[in-house]
């Protein structure tokens, strides 16, 4: 079983957050979909999938490009966790709202998800990355919660590890 994160990121953060999962997981393979095709998640059983939100509740731009490739995969016997990144004070309507859109894609195609966390310590309005009070995934906020961010990550490779490895 191997697995592998697939993350785009536009100024860099969700390429430090991934690093630092990839890390925290020993090393595990890390790909950029800015310079890989989405059909290359095929050679995993295992996947982690993350990028930051946009415009106003948007994927980012790499992610839309590789969208339509994406949607094709076909996620049945994979177990997928998520991350996303996005920042709750000035889109606090759309707080990483991107990342509730690949989910709802990555159920679509089958995938068993894992990997949800609290919405507990995060003070933002609304965001479609939310069912009830859990986020679908690690929801990582660099623009206002920096000093979080390696906790987090840290009690969410905790969480998932078994299961993702
Ligand atoms: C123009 C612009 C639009 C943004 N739109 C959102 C948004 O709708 N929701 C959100 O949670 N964050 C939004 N963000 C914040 C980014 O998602 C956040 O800064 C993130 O850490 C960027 O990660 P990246 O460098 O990996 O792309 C926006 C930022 C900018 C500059």
């Amino acid at each position: 079983m191997s697995t592998a994160i697939f993350y785009a990121s536009s100024t860099g953060n969700s390429d430090e957050v991934a690093s630092k999962i990839s890390s925290s997981l020993g090393e595990i393979e890390v790909f950029n979909l800015a310079n890989t095709k989405a059909d290359k998640i095929n050679d995993y059983d295992k996947v982690i999938l993350g990028g930051s939100t946009w415009g106003d509740g948007e994927l980012n731009d790499d992610w839309e490009d590789a969208w339509a490739d994406f949607c094709k995969l076909d996620l049945s016997n994979k177990t997928v966790a998520l991350f996303g990144l996005g920042d709750q004070e000035s889109y606090s309507d759309e707080f990483c709202s991107a990342l509730g859109a690949i989910y709802k894609q990555v159920v679509s195609l089958k995938a068993k998800v894992i990997g949800f966390t609290s919405t507990e310590g995060y003070y933002h309005d609304a965001s479609k990355a939310q069912i009830d009070n859990k986020f679908v995934g690690l929801v990582i906020d660099e623009d206002n919660q920096s000093d979080l961010t390696d906790k987090r990550i840290e009690d969410w490779v905790k969480d998932i590890k078994e299961e993702i490895l």
